[in-house]
């Protein structure tokens, strides 16, 4: 059964942080996720969630300036005392606010001289992450990202990525299947959801190239979201596009799986 997320980090962004929770239940969302809570206080986000009866389905570690490009420490040997403090943030936070699962970043690694190095320091720290996470009851998400948006990043395939998280021997973490990042570098979508069933714990969608609705572009989602049913996925989906006007004006393709509004 498909079901949809609302990301609060790329829709209703022309509202405050909190007032999105609100915006999204209106639009008839169930659930949202966004990438960091962390300029508010658990028990103020926990409100806006139950007061619009969303549950949460992701959250993102700290992943350091994210303006400047930072884009999270886990394959950066030279960080290794942020990234455990990331995650524990991100446990406090995920385990208040009843998000089962935490996008735990690698890092740009552009700059670093020994990639052998790189995966070393990362498997240590994700293994650290995963124990972490699961002393909370909590899965981890490790996604791969296109390079041409997030160039340098340690991650941008995914068979690789499924290679690294096999080695872990972490039964906690698992694939973060973002289409639009995996269309681009990867393709074959509707063999790969048959092929890796079991190993991705969340999804995300976006139109190709343009990032925008998952209603135009060079993807057919309907087939996308059968794909996923027959492979007997049964998390979120989570809509992480930029609108192409409005948030809600460009929801016509979401109807059939929002609730209707009274
Ligand atoms: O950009 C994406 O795609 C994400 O899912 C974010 O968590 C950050 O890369
Ligand atoms: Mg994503």
């Amino acid at each position: 059964m498909t079901r949809i997320a609302a990301n609060l980090s790329m829709l209703f962004t022309d509202a405050p942080f909190l007032d999105r929770f609100d915006r999204a239940g209106a639009a008839g969302f169930q659930a949202v996720e966004f990438l960091f809570p962390y300029d508010h206080p658990i028990e103020t986000v926990k409100a806006a969630l139950d007061r619009n009866g969303l549950s949460l389905t992701l959250i993102n570690a700290p992943a350091g300036d994210w303006a400047a490009g930072e884009r999270g420490f886990a394959a950066r040997p030279a960080k290794r005392a942020e990234f455990e403090a990331s995650v524990a943030k991100a446990v406090d936070y995920a385990a208040g606010l009843g998000c089962p699962r935490i996008h735990v970043m690698s890092g740009i690694v552009a700059d670093e001289p020994d990639r052998d190095a790189c995966e070393a320091v990362w498997s240590d720290n994700m293994r650290l992450a995963a124990d972490m996470a699961g002393r909370a009851g909590l899965a981890v998400s490790v996604e791969p990202l296109n390079t041409r948006d997030v160039p340098g990043y340690f991650l941008a395939h995914q068979d690789p990525t499924l290679a690294l998280i096999a080695a872990l021997d972490r039964r906690n973490v698992l694939l973060q299947f973002d289409v639009y990042h995996t269309q681009i570098m990867d393709g074959d979508i509707i063999r790969r959801i048959e092929r890796l069933r079991g190993a991705y714990g969340h999804v995300q969608i976006a139109g190709v190239p343009d990032r925008h609705e998952p209603d135009s572009g060079e993807l057919a989602y309907p087939q996308i979201f059968a794909a996923f049913d027959r492979a007997g996925f049964d998390g979120w989906l989570g809509c992480e596009y930029n609108p192409r006007a409005g948030t809600e004006e460009g929801l016509g393709w979401a109807a059939p799986w929002l609730d209707a509004r009274p």
